[in-house]
């Protein structure tokens, strides 16, 4: 068995609040497969408000110490159990009054997860929840809690407690985080968030059990522990439900024979995250890629590390092995020799970067590839076709160009994957907002479709095994396959390129930041444009925009999304710059500048697109005066 069980972290203070913990299982090797008798007392215990805890893009992010209990200033000791009574209570209310049945808790391994299993598996059983299903070593990718959400035992999970911080850095000093999916396996929506925040405001108790031994995640699944007379974790298999959708959206057998082509060879970067055991799983367990096609794929506590978010500067290592320099352009020598296809996931494995031997491929065009080959991926194929597509706003138009070739809606939505989940339909308004089969995905190395409510690395790495798969369809014996780099020109000289490229200031004082905004807002925004000077760049800033959404599902708005400066060159060529502050970051600001130039010219089709923005970025950092306000002279990531 390929399973690793994985030492259960060191108890914080904490744990004196629950005594007596004692782990009655031993070593994580006993099997219990019946109930244990040995189940705890139920125990209100009061607690106060602790401000702070709203989620942000995708969950509640913090540095882990405070989570801990034991950072310096926020030194409150119940800052999980006052998280998760908050949820439950609005998963209740929401819920008319009714306590939710069953719930997943499951993380993506970073440091004080098993922790905090515990601590969360004993609120649930202090609150009633009846099922908790926990998966063996309590490490779940983030697509594969929505898979199982969405199917196990017929769709009967209420939702799932994931504890992630995605792509921000683990370990002592960096971040943990907790975010909540609902029961068709979508992140929450904002009206849940803001009411689980105004409830962390007002909370004077919580509920737990008290007295009941730490539950062994390392047992074989099938394994119950009760926790209380009334609740039970189930140690379940974390594969199963997302191995069977994948199967349903691809053709595994036509995968795995294409794995034994001679020429044709990939390498997937799992980051230390919670992407690698699935990788193992899916890659070379049942499609039979040879294990040197995996790097990274043991999850580590810290990541290893590494920063596991999968853009040119963090996925450094995979970039080089894929003949990549780290703007993007190829490095011809290193290329020769690199893999067909590589692709590198986030640390809860939902975000994916893709390259081709000497080729990167940006999120925005990897989508509109993706779109343009409908046809190679089954999932689409058997649906007879795309009902529509999304991007997020700051993301390029690549993809709709395509769409508009293909005569399929296209949505344009604020940044979040929840705004998506939407329009694809839940289980009860799934008549209302039928455009599935739907593919959509974001800038910040998302993509996805309605297999599941996550956006999902592997899939993305499949989808484009499909492609090159469709690709060499033709291709005769002993002749050179069909690689990335040309599915990628083609796609260019079909439609144009959009060049595309984004700069992050990260930890930026709060301030600061917010100055910038400001001014944007005053000075362009609300500004009169006619009255700026000629700049000698050429670049005019020619119209601008604040983005704003209303969901045409639900008719929700949502506002301040992103602060568009609409930019014409001398030549009469067209570009957009974006600036919008990070909703996942957990300390500090991190500016976001999106930028992104449309191209019919072929000749410069080859070039790195750093370099093709770089004199309108100037011109954008300059109007913005980034630099002055911030004290920023150059972007902590390039991508
Ligand atoms: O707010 P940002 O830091 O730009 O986050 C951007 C991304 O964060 C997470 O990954 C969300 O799941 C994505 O849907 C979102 O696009
Ligand atoms: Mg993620």
């Amino acid at each position: 068995e390929a399973f690793v069980p994985r030492t259960v972290s060191i108890l914080t203070p904490r744990e004196k609040y629950y005594a007596p913990v004692k782990n009655l299982y031993g070593g994580g090797q006993q099997q219990h497969l019946a109930a244990s008798s040995s189940s705890g007392t139920l125990a209100e215990i009061p607690t106060s408000p602790i401000p702070g805890m709203k989620p942000g893009t995708s969950g509640l992010r913090k540095k882990v110490e405070i989570w801990q209990g034991i950072d310096d200033e926020i030194k409150e000791k119940y800052y999980v159990e006052n998280f998760i009574q908050s949820l439950l209570d609005t998963a209740k209310a929401n819920n008319k009054g009714e306590i939710p049945k069953t719930l997943i808790v499951a993380g993506d391994g970073r440091y004080f997860n098993d922790e905090a299993i515990q601590i969360i598996c004993r609120v649930l059983a202090g609150n009633g929840v009846e099922n908790i299903w926990v998966p063996r070593s309590g490490i779940m990718s983030t697509p594969a809690v929505s898979a199982a959400i969405r199917t196990r035992e017929g769709g009967s999970a209420d939702g799932g407690i994931i504890l992630t911080a995605s792509h921000n850095p683990g370990g002592p000093g960096e971040d943990f985080g907790i975010k909540y999916n609902e029961n068709y396996g979508q992140p929450a929506g904002e009206e849940f968030t803001d009411a689980l925040y105004e409830r962390s405001l007002e909370i004077s108790s919580f509920k737990t059990v008290q007295g009941s031994p730490d539950i062994n995640i390392n047992a074989p699944a099938g394994t119950t522990f009760s926790l209380s007379p009334t609740s039970a974790v189930t140690i379940i298999d974390p594969f199963t439900e997302y191995v069977k959708v994948l199967k349903e959206s691809f053709n595994f057998d036509e995968i795995c024979e294409f794995a034994k082509h001679p020429d044709f060879s990939i390498l997937f970067d799992g980051m230390h995250g919670a992407g690698g055991p699935f990788a193992q799983r899916i890659l070379i367990e049942e499609l039979g890629f040879p294990k040197s096609s995996l790097m990274r794929c043991d999850p580590r506590p810290d990541f290893g590390g590494c920063h596991p978010d999968p853009n040119l500067t963090y996925a450094a290592e995979l970039v080089k092995k894929m003949g990549l320099k780290s703007d993007g352009s190829a490095d011809e020598s290193a290329a020769s020799t690199a893999p067909t296809l590589g692709a590198s996931n986030d640390g809860d494995g939902d975000r994916n970067l893709i390259a081709g031997a000497g080729c990167f491929v940006t999120p925005s065009d990897s989508l509109a590839m993706i779109c343009d080959n409908w046809k190679a991926i089954p999932h689409f194929e058997k649906a007879g076709g795309l009902k529509g597509v999304a991007r997020s706003m700051p993301s390029s138009a690549a993809l709709d160009i395509v769409a508009e070739s293909l005569d399929i809606p296209l949505f344009i939505t604020p940044t979040g994957w929840k705004f998506f989940g939407n329009l694809m339909g839940s289980k009860e308004q799934f008549d209302k907002r039928d455009y599935t089969p739907f593919l959509c995905g974001e800038e910040s190395f998302g993509t996805g479709t309605d297999h599941i409510r996550e956006k999902d690395g592997l899939w993305a790495m499949l989808a484009w095994i499909s492609i090159l798969i469709d690709a060499n369809k033709d291709t005769a014996e002993g002749q050179p396959l069909i690689q990335v780099k040309d599915v990628v020109m083609n796609h260019w000289v079909k439609y144009g390129r959009h060049f595309y490229c984004r700069y992050d200031y990260e930890a930026v004082e709060t301030d600061a930041a917010n100055k910038m905004v400001d001014l944007i807002r005053d000075n362009y925004i609300n500004g009169d444009l006619s009255a700026l000077n000629e700049d000698p760049s050429g670049i005019k800033l020619v119209a601008t925009e604040e983005f704003a959404y209303t969901d045409p599902v639900d008719g929700s708005v949502t506002s301040n999304q992103g602060l568009i400066l609409f930019f014409r060159y001398a030549n009469g060529d067209d570009a957009r710059v974006i600036f919008r502050l990070s909703g996942t970051g957990s300390a500090g600001a991190t500016i976001r500048m999106y930028l992104e130039k449309y191209e019919k010219e072929k000749e410069r089709y080859g070039e790195a697109a750093p370099s093709i923005l770089k004199s309108l970025a100037d011109r954008a950092i300059a109007l913005v005066q980034l630099q002055e306000l911030t004290g920023r002279e150059s972007p902590s990531v390039i991508t």
